[in-house]
């Protein structure tokens, strides 16, 4: 077969369409392992011999007061900062601690931030189109026409993160809550294997916030999702598994009943917004 009858090909399976090849091996345990992580700012140790293990396909809700280390840690995972000592593994065979930050994305590793940040004179679709156009593998037939399997894929995610409708509107006009989906789509595009969300709910009304938990809840399974949230309602909603985060190292984990009841919890931290 010439390249160009290769190349043509309808019935070719390109790579991003295969089942996702992650290279992450999760067969013999967790998706994500923290060990005896630290690190310290100028003397003050911000985080202090954390240990956290997420396993495949959970969802986690990180919780803690102000200044507890919940976003140094995720700096810590995503290798925008390195810790002092420990060690950080995404399944049992990458050591995230001796890769780049880009590196560590392309792995698997997505990263929603608080503030929306989608292309706001850019359709949602052609923000999702943009976000896959990120994903290396795709870019180069991405420049041509979108060939129809593109689309498919923009057209699952936009399902997924309920703007079908909106699909040709500008994402300048969206609602915050809105923005905040497309936002987790242009993520999806990519097909993460983890996904880090922090403070989803931020700003959102309650009828927002009832769809972001229906939203996040139906992405684990496929992809973990570690969660970090202030918003106790919204953390009871979706949570299975809460992690209560103090002083940069793990004060309590359980159901959100168990870690309420906790007397170190209420002292530290529901004790605080009583
Ligand atoms: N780059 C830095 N330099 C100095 N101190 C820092 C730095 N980053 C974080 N800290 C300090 O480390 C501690 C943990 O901060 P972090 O932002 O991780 O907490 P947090 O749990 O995310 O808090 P919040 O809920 O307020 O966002 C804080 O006392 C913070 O001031």
């Amino acid at each position: 077969m010439s390249i160009f009858q290769e190349l043509t090909n309808r019935d070719r399976v390109f790579e991003f369409l295969a089942p996702a090849q992650s290279p992450v091996d999760v067969r013999h345990g967790p998706i994500l392992y923290l060990e005896d992580v630290s690190v310290s700012f100028d003397g003050f140790k911000a985080i202090n011999n954390l240990n956290l293990t997420i396993d495949d396909g959970e969802l986690r809700c990180i919780i803690g007061p102000n200044g507890a280390g919940k976003t140094t840690m995720m700096d810590i995972i995503t290798g925008k900062t390195r810790p002092d000592t420990g060690s950080v593994w995404f399944g049992s065979r990458h050591n995230l601690l001796t890769k780049s930050e880009p590196d560590i994305a392309s792995l698997g590793v997505g990263r929603k931030f608080q503030k929306p940040t989608v292309f706001e004179a850019l359709t949602v679709f052609e923000n999702l189109e943009l976000a896959m156009a990120a994903d290396k593998r795709v870019l180069p037939t991405l420049t041509a026409q979108m060939k129809p399997e593109y689309r498919d894929r923009i057209d699952e995610v936009l399902a997924l993160i309920g703007l079908k409708e909106l699909r040709q509107a500008f994402a300048g006009i969206l609602s915050h809550g809105q923005k905040q989906w497309l936002e987790i789509g242009m993520l999806l595009m990519q097909k993460p294997r983890l996904l880090l969300v922090d403070e989803p709910v931020a700003g959102m009304t309650e009828q927002e916030m009832e769809r972001t938990a229906e939203l996040l809840t139906s992405l684990a399974g496929k992809q973990s999702v570690v969660v970090v949230e202030h918003d106790m309602g919204f953390v009871r909603s979706i949570a299975r598994t809460v992690t209560v985060l103090h002083q940069g190292s793990v004060l309590a984990e359980g159901s959100m009943d168990q870690v309420s009841s906790h007397p170190d919890v209420i002292k530290v931290y529901l004790g605080e917004e009583a």
